[in-house]
């Protein structure tokens, strides 16, 4: 259970965030909204590593994925180990396909073999896994690749941002922010097209094939 109750943050005497409420669900949470919204600063407060006024309630353990971040020169496989005892990394290893990294030093690796290896690290070790924009730096197949591992990982609750409006396709809920306020809290078929072409200033086509939702570019 991840739950956030009038969320309100204010840097450099600014406003950043202000009264965000919802409960993420099981399964896959995605935060939308303009560069400059406040996805980011929403993270860091739910993983503790800034102020904020309200409150956050979580059930169980929370793992992190930044959305940029620092590759020390160190064996891949002491990159997955470090921190949690307890995580079960063979497993994750296994199901993300990276055994063929992890002799390697990590800061040797490409920006996307390394995001890969932090998801995998993420997944072992969070029930509550907070991810910022994890599908940068992956190619299309990554991405995909991904997107299907996290849905097999129902059980777990994730929440991540992304510009990448596809991966509504795979998503429980939507959250849709802008100017640090919460314009969208629900299920991905209920988003209407005419919200995300106010957030981001541009026209979108909701269209439904399968049972999924999909939202193309139309000016
Ligand atoms: N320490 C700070 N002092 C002042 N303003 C800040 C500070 N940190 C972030 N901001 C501002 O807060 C706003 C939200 O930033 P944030 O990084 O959360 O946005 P974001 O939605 O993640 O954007 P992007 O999609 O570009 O990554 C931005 O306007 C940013 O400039």
């Amino acid at each position: 259970m991840l739950t956030l109750r009038n969320i309100s943050v204010r840097l450099g005497g600014k406003l950043i965030l202000s009264s965000i409420s919802f409960s993420a669900v099981k399964g896959i949470n995605v935060i939308l909204g303009p560069n400059g919204s406040g996805k980011t600063t929403l993270l860091r407060a739910i993983i503790g590593m800034i102020k904020y006024d309200g409150e956050i309630r979580v059930d169980g353990e929370i793992s992190y994925v930044p959305a940029e971040f620092f590759s020390p020169s160190m064996k891949v496989l002491d990159v997955l180990k470090a921190g949690r005892k307890r995580a079960n990394y063979e497993s994750y290893i296994k199901e993300l396909n990276v055994e063929k990294f992890l002799e390697r030093d990590f800061s040797t690796l490409s920006s996307g073999e390394r995001k890969l290896i932090l998801v995998t690290k993420a997944l072992a070790e969070g029930d509550n896994v907070i991810m910022d924009e994890p599908l940068s730096n992956l190619d299309v197949k990554n991405k995909f690749f991904v997107m299907n591992i996290l849905k097999k990982f129902n059980h777990k609750t994730f929440l991540i941002t992304s510009h990448e409006l596809e991966t509504l396709r795979y998503a429980d809920k939507a959250i849709v922010i802008n100017k640090g306020k919460l314009e969208y809290d629900g299920g991905v078929s209920d988003l209407s097209d005419d919200l995300l072409s106010n957030v981001y200033g541009i026209k979108f086509k909701k269209i439904q094939v399968d049972g999924k939702t999909f939202f193309n570019v139309t000016g």
